[in-house]
């Protein structure tokens, strides 16, 4: 067994992320809707709100008896609990305090949100699974269908466009395969650039500083551990029927989506067991997925950073970044908007959850599906076409204004 030495800065004990808590910074715009209160939701939201967004999870030394916090923050992350969960969050809500007034629907305000972008570069920063794709039971059949592919190249053609995913890159492009975006895989931490990067790179940088090559890897030294620690994670749980293990090169993900629930506590003694020798790698928690991960202070809100950092947008003022998600780990960039007071994060959800995001979208469902809705690729349409009519007015004033001038 290789050594397991740490190479960065770790964070406080492993575990499952926070639940994010919503805080507005005196800087934010007004896009942000106010933090939820206790107000009327009273105590009992607060409850909710620790029970549906998971408990903190020890998983290094003397843990012993705490594998059902693993298993209810496991059930708090299915759709049947959720459900359940968001009935009894709203419940507690009054009518005129309900999640969706906080969190309107972004289709709804489109008009806001371009109006926000006025005089403003708009950056868009994409999920993959449940954002771009259906959340599928076999994560290797989530393709994104031609025309959400083709939305999101029509939306790179007009605003600089990552994809932000907990899968490696090697997935996610098999997936997406659009030349023209940035892609930041295993939760941020592989990011690269496009090959015309220098398209939109902001032009005070082109000028005076060669623009930084998009190719960022900051939990390198991590690749040995994760590639072992997949493959102890296959062994130890291969005898767990409908178990999954996904190694996602900076990351692992453990799927239980098709695990029995009666068989989810032997599941996470076995991750446990296994993360035990891993005490520089930790637990985060997404769709029916544990995602291990190393200890290094990086997730997507950083990548997010970074990315904004790589196109010369640092210090910008005129920019709005637009971040859409649908699961946990993007809370972390919800919370950086939040907290750079700037863009807004737009969380994929048929159901009301805790969130950072100012905005809600309905989850994309399977072609097949009889209800079938995209309201993601709708909102990446309306942006296109906004976009594409506003410049269109622009040429046409620019043609009328020089053929007025050569009247003169
Ligand atoms: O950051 P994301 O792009 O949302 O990736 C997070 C994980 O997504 C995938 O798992 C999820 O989608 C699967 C396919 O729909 C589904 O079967 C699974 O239950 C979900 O958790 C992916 O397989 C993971 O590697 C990603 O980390």
């Amino acid at each position: 067994m290789m050594a397991k030495q740490s190479v960065v800065v770790p964070e406080p004990p492993m575990g499952i992320a926070k639940p994010p808590t919503a805080v507005v910074p005196a800087t934010a715009s007004s896009l942000f809707p106010p933090p939820r209160s206790g107000g009327s939701a009273g105590g009992a939201a607060a409850a909710m709100k620790k029970k549906f967004l998971g408990q903190q999870l020890e998983v290094g030394a003397g843990v012993g008896g705490r594998i059902n916090a693993w298993v209810d923050s496991m059930r708090a992350s299915s759709p049947t609990h959720a459900r359940a969960a968001a009935s009894a969050l709203a419940a507690t809500a009054d009518e005129s305090d309900t999640w969706t007034v906080k969190h309107p629907s972004a289709l709804k305000s489109i008009d806001e949100i371009i109006a926000a972008s006025k005089g403003k570069q708009i950056v868009m920063f994409l999920d993959y699974d449940g954002t771009l794709s259906p959340i599928v039971d076999e994560p290797d059949d989530a393709v994104m269908s031609e025309a959400m592919r083709a939305a999101v190249k029509a939306l790179a053609s007009y605003f600089p466009t990552a994809i932000v995913t907990g899968r490696c890159l090697d997935k996610v492009w098999n997936f997406v395969q659009l030349a023209e975006l940035y892609y930041a895989g295993s939760h941020g931490m592989d990011i690269k650039g496009p090959t015309n990067a220098r398209k939109h790179i902001k032009s005070s940088t082109k000028t005076k500083a060669k623009p930084k090559s998009v190719l960022f890897q900051p939990a390198s030294e991590f690749l040995p551990m994760i590639e072992e620690v997949s493959k102890a994670l296959m062994e130890k749980t291969k005898s767990i029927q409908g178990a999954k293990v996904e190694n996602n090169k900076f990351c692992a993900s453990v799927h239980f989506r098709k695990v029995d629930e009666k068989k989810w506590s032997a599941l996470a003694e076995q991750v446990r067991t296994v993360m035990k020798e891993y005490p520089k790698l930790k637990l985060t928690q997404g769709r029916k997925v544990l995602e291990i991960r190393p200890t290094i202070k990086w997730d997507k809100g950083k990548a997010l950073e970074f990315l904004l950092e790589s196109l010369g947008f640092a210090d910008c003022n005129d920019i709005l970044p637009v971040y859409i998600g649908d699961d946990r780990t993007d809370e972390d960039a919800f919370k950086v908007l939040r907290e750079r007071g700037q863009g807004f994060g737009i969380l994929v959800s048929e159901h009301p959850k805790e969130t950072n995001a100012s905005y809600t979208l309905q989850e994309p469902k399977e072609a097949s599906s009889a209800t079938s809705y995209f309201s993601v690729m709708q909102f990446l349409q309306h942006l296109v076409e906004w976009k594409s009519n506003s410049n269109s007015l622009k040429a046409r004033a620019r043609v009328y204004s020089r053929s007025a001038t050569m009247k003169e």
